[in-house]
């Protein structure tokens, strides 16, 4: 048996393929290099969510649905109490996913990959004491979280790196928010539900809870000089360097590159201070060096949460980080649910009881 089903395969997709040995990473038939280069959050999604549902479409007629389908749910920002603003934001945009109904139909997925772009905005605003803003039709997904969070048009440089970290997150295997998803597929309880349970695996601090502890991380360490020291006390007191180590790669992740080079522009256009680009390379010299001294039989490299937090800091707040990843890996846990659900089989492993016997009669 294997704790935490390491190299268990549990599943056959067409999804996505992440190689650890060589860092590679594969959707439907696409490399990593190739969906970046200019590609789109409606590109990727249509690229993964293609012969899946009950209808074709292509990347320019999503696009237009799922602007409609923004202004929809954005109905449903009404339900925000006091109490439910009171919550983290992931937490918060989870609870108003949950009243979308249930279904495995276009108009599910639809409403369910416009609602996490519509009510993390939403919530960010209402938790600052500000009016949320409505979607606009005319505007890509990327855009229009960008506008709708700061109420501005966002520069082409914003636009062009949030598509970039949305389509370089949108899938990854059977990581454990995806498998969450696919486990639920396979009762056939619906993709809202799939969505629900994957949203809640993503926010552990293991998963997609990281790039917000990535920087506090760069925040305590404060300079390049301190990084070894800080590191180095770090773990001693037997913590994990939040952006470094993966279940599957063995070598630098390769979507730690994509990320770094979608800051290029924010950094060239005055967008992104470059020095504390500089104290993350620092950073991460400085925690590769120190992880192979400590763990030599290990290969702990970067992993994509490292240079997410770093982009992500450029447009939106360190609380918002969460949601952020949930708003663009929504679309990956839809085409793994439907594959699940098409495939029809449930999901059922089994356990070893090590548990004690019943008293003899
Ligand atoms: C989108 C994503 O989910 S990417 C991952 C985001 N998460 C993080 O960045 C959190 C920090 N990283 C980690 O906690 C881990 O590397 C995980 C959870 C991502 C992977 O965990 P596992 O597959 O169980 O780790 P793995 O088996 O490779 O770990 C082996 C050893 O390296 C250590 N290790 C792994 N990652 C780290 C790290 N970031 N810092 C310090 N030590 C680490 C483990 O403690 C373990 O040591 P031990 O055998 O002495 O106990
Ligand atoms: O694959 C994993 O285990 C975690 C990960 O990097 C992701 O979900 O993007």
């Amino acid at each position: 048996m294997k704790n935490g089903l390491e190299d268990v395969i549990a599943a056959e997709t067409q999804l996505s393929d992440v190689d650890g040995e060589a860092g590679r990473l594969i959707i439907r038939g696409v490399s990593l290099d190739q969906l970046v280069a200019g590609g789109t959050y409606e590109g990727v999604a249509a690229l993964l969510l293609d012969g899946l549902m009950e209808r074709s479409f292509d990347e320019a007629e999503l696009r237009g649905w799922l602007a409609k389908a923004r202004t929809k749910v954005f109905v449903h920002i009404e339900a925000a109490d006091a109490a439910l603003l009171a919550l983290p934001p992931v937490d918060a945009m989870r609870a108003l996913i949950a009243r979308l109904p249930d279904g495995e139909d276009f108009d599910t997925a639809l409403g369910l990959l416009a609602a996490p772009a519509v009510f993390l905005p939403a919530v960010l605003r209402l938790q600052r004491g500000q009016k949320p803003i409505a979607p606009d039709t005319a505007l890509s997904q990327a855009a229009d979280i960008l506008r709708m969070l700061t109420g501005k048009l966002p520069s082409k440089e914003q636009v062009a790196a949030l598509d970039t970290y949305l389509v370089t997150i949108s899938d990854h295997g059977l990581n454990a928010s995806t498998f969450a998803s696919r486990v639920i597929a396979s009762t056939q309880a619906g993709l809202t539900s799939s969505v629900l349970a994957a949203l809640s695996a993503l926010k552990g601090p293991l998963h997609g809870g990281a790039p917000g502890p990535v920087l506090d991380m760069l925040d305590a360490v404060g300079t390049a000089e301190n990084a070894g020291r800080w590191l180095a006390e770090a773990l001693e007191r037997g913590e994990r360097l939040m952006g470094f180590g993966h279940r599957i790669y063995r070598v630098r992740d390769p979507r730690a590159d994509a990320l770094k080079g979608a800051l290029k522009p924010l950094i060239t256009s005055g967008q992104v201070d470059s020095a504390r680009s500089a104290l993350a390379e620092a950073v991460e010299a400085a925690a590769l060096a120190i992880l192979k001294a400590r763990k030599p039989d290990r290969q702990l490299d970067v992993n994509v949460e490292f240079y997410t937090a770093l982009l992500l800091e450029a447009l939106f707040p360190r609380e918002a980080f969460t949601g952020v990843f949930a708003i663009g890996r929504t679309v990956g846990w839809l085409a793994h649910a439907r594959e699940q659900a098409l495939d029809g089989r449930l999901i059922r492993p089994r356990s070893v009881y090590v548990g004690p016997l019943p008293a003899a009669a």
